[in-house]
């Protein structure tokens, strides 16, 4: 199920505090665990103990780790994420997070990013707390967070340095290279470790108070030390966004924004029932996006295809060129990136990585999605599922999923245009009436909404029309 978090980091955090907050909050040992040891098998045992700090009940986070090597680089970590068997989102947003860390390291020590040395148990902790925070954070399905300004601290804390000022650098840059809101608060301590910041600028897209939710659960991270006055831990808040058509915060829309964000959460945004579905389709949903656009002249234009995969690999609902002619008459194109607000993060680190770009701009917009579902229809044997639209009750499309079209025509061995007018005219066949696709049809039935339509032939069921659809590409 989709949910919004807003962390409450008033006493600082911590990639444990942030760890305990969401297993408190309801995310489960053993998937953190299954997570961390995809990345570094059997180095690091984590477990969970019910503690007391400042009178409240916290679950404390432990990283236990076995001797590993002495350093790691982030061009090493880099590739034991990259080759980790992780949930892709887990990978990309832990990837993010390191990319974060490594950056900041960088700026601070002026070494190459990729030579930044993470010391020690601190690496194997650090990629434990990192991983198993993104592995949390995909579990419990958030999609969109919040976090209070960033309490960093006073005095100084003994690292590998030798003994630094607190804030440390490498939260101060950190905090720098993104604009995030930080204040010293109250205590004589460190209280937001480069871990937590790093973390909390790659999961939350905005800061401030809680934003308006109908709350779902709660959980409470605890720090290591139990501080006088005050409770040493980090609060999550998990609820159901509240957003209305208009964007602004309400209750006219919220069950909208929880089943998109629901879908997103399972990587299944074109399911058989799309948005709207279960009212046959009435006004298209409304939902929040953000495009991210660069100009760019000068990279290799081999590179773009690999560029665009990523992307949509990524989390992108869309990624597209736009061909310009830049200042100096330079021909260049436009990226274009289309994402939920939750995938922002990640896709801002692989335009950023893997195209030449210096920069980014990045706008909010409304994504209308019309309700939609799919059928299945056979070309002599071979599967092809057609992709139906509906508006306001209305039937207003029907296309035949290329990918389909383009392995039964490889299959059957005819001229691809030869399938494709082929299945488009069984997708017209399959609709009511109309060949303009404006008949009005009733809302379809669970069974026609999941189920096949199988007209001249048998063909096997194909995976996502009854479940398990492929992710969504398009809005
Ligand atoms: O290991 C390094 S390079 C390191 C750098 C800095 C800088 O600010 S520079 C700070 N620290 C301190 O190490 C511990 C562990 O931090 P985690 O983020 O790994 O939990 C903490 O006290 C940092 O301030 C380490
Ligand atoms: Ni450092």
């Amino acid at each position: 199920m989709a949910a919004a978090a807003w962390f409450d980091c008033s006493s600082g955090a911590s990639g444990d505090m942030l760890m305990g907050a969401l297993l408190d909050a309801g995310a489960s040992l053993e998937t953190l665990q299954r997570a961390v040891d995809a990345v570094v098998p059997g180095a690091v045992r984590l477990r969970t103990e019910r503690v007391v700090r400042g009178g409240l009940a916290a679950t404390k986070a432990h990283v236990d780790t076995e001797p590993g090597p002495a350093h790691r680089t982030w061009r090493s970590v880099r590739a034991l994420l990259a080759d980790a068997p992780l949930a892709a989102p887990v990978r990309d947003t832990a990837l993010s997070v390191f990319a974060r860390l490594a950056r900041a390291e960088a700026a601070v020590h002026g070494v190459p990013a990729d030579d930044v040395h993470f010391h020690e148990v601190g690496a194997l902790d650090a990629i434990a707390d990192v991983t198993a925070v993104c592995a949390a954070h995909h579990e419990l399905g958030i999609t969109e967070a919040t976090s209070t300004p960033l309490v960093l601290g006073q005095g100084r804390v003994t690292a590998a340095h030798g003994s630094i000022p607190v804030p440390v650098p490498a939260v101060l840059r950190l905090a720098a290279d993104h604009g995030a809101p930080v204040r010293s608060g109250d205590q004589p301590f460190e209280m937001c470790t480069p871990t937590g910041a790093a973390l909390l600028l790659t999961l939350c897209g905005s800061w401030g108070a809680m934003p308006l939710l109908r709350v779902r659960g709660v959980g409470m991270g605890a720090g290591t030390r139990d501080l006088p006055h005050s409770p040493n831990v980090v609060r999550v808040v998990l609820g159901r966004p509240v957003t209305t058509a208009g964007g602004g915060n309400g209750a006219a829309a919220d069950g909208q924004a929880e089943g998109e964000a629901g879908r997103e959460a399972q990587g299944d945004a074109d399911g058989p029932v799309g948005p709207g579905g279960g009212e046959g389709g009435g006004e298209p949903r409304l939902t929040d996006a953000v495009v991210v656009d660069a100009n760019v002249d000068d990279l290799d234009p081999r590179v773009w295809p690999y560029v665009l995969s990523r992307l949509l690999a990524s989390g992108a609902a869309d990624a597209w060129l736009t061909p310009i002619v830049m200042k100096k008459g330079r021909p260049a194109h436009t990226l274009s990136v289309l994402c939920p607000p939750s995938r922002l993060a990640a896709l801002r680190d692989v335009v950023l990585t893997e195209t030449s770009t210096l920069g980014l701009r990045e706008y909010r917009v409304g994504k209308h999605e019309l309700a939609r579902h799919f059928a299945t229809v056979s070309l002599d044997g071979r599967p092809v599922r057609i992709k139906f639209a509906r508006h306001r009750g209305r039937l207003v499309n029907g296309q035949p999923e290329y990918e389909d079209v383009a392995a039964a025509a490889a299959a059957l061995g005819i001229p691809l245009k030869t399938a494709l007018a082929r299945a488009s005219a069984k997708a017209q066949e399959l609709a009511p009436s109309s060949a303009a696709w404006s008949a009005a049809i009733p809302a379809p039935s669970p069974a026609e909404d999941g189920g096949e339509h199988v007209q001249g032939g048998t063909g096997p069921a194909i995976p996502g029309t009854a479940a398990g659809a492929p992710p969504a590409r398009h809005p």
